[in-house]
């Protein structure tokens, strides 16, 4: 099939990758001249694993272009809108302007018949009011594909997606011939896409437009309830002497419960997960749905909660104040293996205690380049050994492989002082203190180590 994909971000790049990995032909189309010329040399414009791989593929086989020009997507018969849809500058709402620009640049190139199916996370309502911005062409057909892939395994989640969801017009009822069962219209379309992965087995759920929509900001919310609610009960279990780690185990052992997202630290950022459960408060208060407003104000202030209790954590473990210490913070991007430093917690973080007066230096293997510029009362340095010479406190802010694997006593021959800040949970602690380290985890106990041990005294 001729496929175009508007928007070549974290999702419409992969996106189009991947989709010309399974034999279509696409052409991705983005405002930026700067990301289209990278994509167009089969370069990612950012880091994911196995995407350049992909780029490259679809290079070599002619299957995959890129374009700044909207005439581009001529001759497709389905187009993704894969444009952004972040959280609007003066409100929680998420901001629509992206995909209304999108089909109105569109609106001149499709051809009668064509489909036009959203992957964008979007407000309940959307696609209803889009479909008055597409109202001059009643030959087009319009869809929601809403995706779920995760930035750092992207390709894989896009290749082999948990499920795929088609909200077409009218729900089920209409998506397939009464008699025949044979699909129809949109779903019809997206079958013959998607139908590598069909192929193999992947559930594909067909429902209405506002279900579609809900559907994935309800996801996104409950990903975001399980961090925060482990972060709650994370602050308990420093207060009682708990481990949240242990605890968080025994309760993902329990299937109904699940131990995934229920890992305890700093907390979550991104791209996605913060936005979405703002605008879904949003939503929800539309609707007069209290409870929900409700539940995703909690939910967002336990997880910007965390982000001041790492910076109190910091200040405890140097002797009440952080003015005037040299801090290395490890990890810059919102979450491993990407290069993404939207909302990032480790940042917001590190910004926070250089407002306090902190020298912080910034390390991270991938995002030193997004970050520097956008933040400039912190210090980064890419290489990791530099970046930890004469530090009185360490923090792992963003748990990277290298940082997880990171010997304590090779890192302890270049702070000024073995204290170390793990707000991700990752180190192994007993090798760590073994190595003459103090060690504070976010829920591993601090209020009962606290009486135990108290941090090396710092040189004024
Ligand atoms: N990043 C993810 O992991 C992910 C996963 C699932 C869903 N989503 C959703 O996908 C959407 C895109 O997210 P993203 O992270 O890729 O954002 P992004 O900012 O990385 O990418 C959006 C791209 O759209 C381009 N763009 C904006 N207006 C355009 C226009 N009129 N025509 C063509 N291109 C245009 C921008 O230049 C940018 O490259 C959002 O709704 C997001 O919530 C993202
Ligand atoms: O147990 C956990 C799991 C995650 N996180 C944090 O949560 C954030 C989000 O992580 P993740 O969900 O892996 O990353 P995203 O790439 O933002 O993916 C989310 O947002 C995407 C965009 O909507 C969706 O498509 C995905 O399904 C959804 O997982 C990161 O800051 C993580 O550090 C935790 O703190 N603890």
């Amino acid at each position: 099939m001729k496929i175009s994909v508007i928007g070549c971000g974290y999702l419409g790049a992969v996106h189009a990758a991947t989709l010309a990995s399974m034999g279509h032909t696409v052409v991705g189309i983005d405002v930026d001249p700067g990301k289209v010329e990278q994509l167009a040399r089969g370069a990612a414009p950012f880091h994911e694993p196995g995407l350049d791989e992909l780029l490259r593929d679809g290079r070599n086989t002619g299957r995959l272009t890129f374009s700044t020009d909207a005439a581009a997507a001529k001759g497709a018969q389905v187009h993704f809108l894969c444009v952004g849809t972040p959280q609007d500058k003066t409100s929680d709402a998420a901001n629509l302007t992206f995909l209304v620009s999108a089909i109105e640049t569109l609106l001149p190139h499709l051809a009668a018949g064509a489909v036009v199916v959203g992957k964008s996370t979007v407000p309940v309502g959307t696609v209803e009011m889009l479909r008055g911005v597409l109202a001059s062409r009643p030959d087009v057909l319009l869809g929601w594909n809403p995706e779920f892939l995760r930035q750092g395994t992207a390709v894989k989640d896009s290749l082999v997606p948990d499920r795929l969801v088609y909200g077409v017009d009218g729900g089920r009822a209409s998506a397939f011939h009464p008699r025949t069962g044979a699909p129809l219209g949109v779903t019809a379309a997206l079958d013959a896409v998607y139908e590598p992965l069909l192929e193999a087995g992947i559930p594909r759920l067909v429902c209405n437009f506002a279900t579609a929509e809900l559907i994935k900001s309800a996801a996104n919310a409950f990903l975001a309830t399980k961090v925060s609610f482990i972060n709650a009960v994370a602050e308990l279990c420093d207060a009682k002497g708990a481990d949240v780690a242990e605890l968080a185990e025994a309760m993902g052992m329990d299937p109904r419960i699940g131990g995934r997202y229920l890992h305890a630290g700093l907390g979550f950022g991104g791209g996605c997960l913060p936005k979405d459960i703002r605008s879904f408060r949003t939503q929800a208060i539309h609707a007069g749905v209290t409870a929900l407003d409700d539940w995703m104000r909690l939910v967002d202030s336990v997880n910007l909660g965390q982000r001041e209790r790492t910076v109190s954590l910091a200040a405890g473990l140097c002797g009440g104040s952080v003015a005037g210490r040299s801090i290395t913070v490890l990890g810059a991007s919102f979450k491993p293996d990407t290069d993404d430093i939207r909302d990032s917690p480790a940042l917001d973080v590190a910004d926070r205690l250089a407002a306090c007066g902190a020298h912080v230096t910034v390390t991270d293997p991938k995002a030193v380049n997004q970050a520097w510029r956008r933040y400039p009362r912190l210090k980064f340095e890419a290489s990791m050994e530099q970046a930890l010479e004469g530090a009185e406190l360490v923090m792992l802010l963003t748990e990277w492989d290298e940082y997880r694997s990171l010997s304590p006593a090779a890192a302890g021959a270049r702070v000024r002082r073995r204290v170390v800040l793990d707000a991700r949970n990752v180190l192994d602690a007993a090798a760590w203190q073994a190595s003459g380290w103090l060690v504070r985890g976010l829920g591993t106990g601090a209020a009962a180590y606290a009486s135990e041990q108290a941090p090396a005294p710092l040189s004024s």
